[in-house]
């Protein structure tokens, strides 16, 4: 099966109904159902129940679901767990991590939960949030930590708040962890997601950085607002000559490996494995199932 797609991951407040009613149908990768920053104190245990029941009743269609709870060290964090865990969305949020053994606390809670409801082969997987210089410095250690990990995030509103700087447009103050986050994620295999574009009325700020992340190997990036999709997703698509070039790399590569050829050229560029590779990830992008090249050549 082809690998889900997270170029956009769009955060609801989890106390809004109304806004999580719809996200099946806003048509970003994914949904971030939010019971930490978005919500306010005293909305916290409202928003948990809400989003439990939305997790019960609401059609997200093939929108992949993962819910933000709250850290452990706060009062909400493991009452988020307590309702959270036995829905087993596709995903839980660990915002703030820090270390090693943040993320073992987290773990231990959820494995609990899980076996007290009889969840035998758990699919539900885990992001863990890098948004503090500590967890900036420990995030190789925290990448590699857990298997059930398979993302990890940059929160640069925090990660600013954090090291007493302002974030501006360039991202200059977060540049390094955003470098260090992608070889962190990247050594462990692992899809590496942007933080949020808080202005949303600038597309084309928006379109810039999402440009800029891309080029650093980022998979996607947090959205605010449904209206920042489809910018977004026009960085992340290919465009029609890149997926020709594709195309045409991924089948000269499958003819030539018929033949017993490893490298070969395609007007004058030499082809080998990380091309290959390079193509096939714009392939996915594209929707194009290499099995149906293959398929065409036979
Ligand atoms: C920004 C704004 C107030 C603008 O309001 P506006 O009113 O100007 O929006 P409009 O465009 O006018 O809305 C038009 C229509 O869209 C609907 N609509 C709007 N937003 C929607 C949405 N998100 N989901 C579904 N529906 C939506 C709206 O209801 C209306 O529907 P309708 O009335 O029917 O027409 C609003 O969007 C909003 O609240 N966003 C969510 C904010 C949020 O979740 N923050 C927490 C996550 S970040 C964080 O925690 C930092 C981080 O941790 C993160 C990290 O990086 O990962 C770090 O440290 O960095
Ligand atoms: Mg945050």
């Amino acid at each position: 099966m082809a690998k889900k797609k997270r170029r956009s991951m769009l955060y609801i407040p989890g106390n809004n109904p109304a806004m999580i009613q719809q996200a099946g149908v806003y048509g970003c990768d994914a949904v971030l159902l939010d019971l930490e920053d978005a919500v306010a104190l005293n909305q916290k245990d409202a928003a948990r129940i809400l989003v439990r029941s939305m997790l019960e009743t609401v059609n997200f269609y093939d929108t992949e679901v993962c819910v933000r709870v709250n850290n452990l060290q706060t009062p909400f964090g493991l009452a988020d767990l307590e309702e959270i865990v036995p829905m087993q969305p596709d995903n839980i949020r660990f915002p703030k991590t820090e270390s090693v053994q943040d993320v073992k606390d987290f773990m231990k809670e959820v494995r609990r939960i899980e076996k007290e409801h009889g969840i035998k082969d758990p699919k539900m997987t885990i992001h863990v949030m890098i948004e503090t210089a500590k967890g900036v410095a420990n995030v190789y250690e925290i990448a590699a930590c857990e298997p059930r990990i398979d993302a990890i995030t940059i929160g640069g509103q925090d990660l600013t708040a954090d090291m007493g700087i302002v974030k501006t447009p360039d991202g200059a103050g977060i540049d390094y962890a955003r470098k260090r986050i992608v070889m962190a994620g990247k050594a462990n295999n692992l899809d590496v997601l942007d933080t949020v574009f808080a202005d949303v009325n600038d597309d084309e700020g928006l379109k810039e950085e999402t440009e800029y992340i891309k080029k650093l190997g980022f998979a996607g990036k947090a959205l605010i607002n449904p209206r920042q999709v489809d910018p977004v997703h026009e960085v992340f698509n290919p465009s029609e000559n890149e997926i020709r070039k594709a195309y045409r790399v991924y089948s000269e590569f499958y003819k030539n490996t018929k033949a017993g050829i490893g490298v070969f050229a395609i007007d004058g560029k030499m082809i080998d494995a990380p091309v290959v590779q390079r193509a096939i990830t714009v392939l996915e992008y594209a929707n194009i199932d290499i099995k149906d090249i293959e398929k065409s050549l036979d």
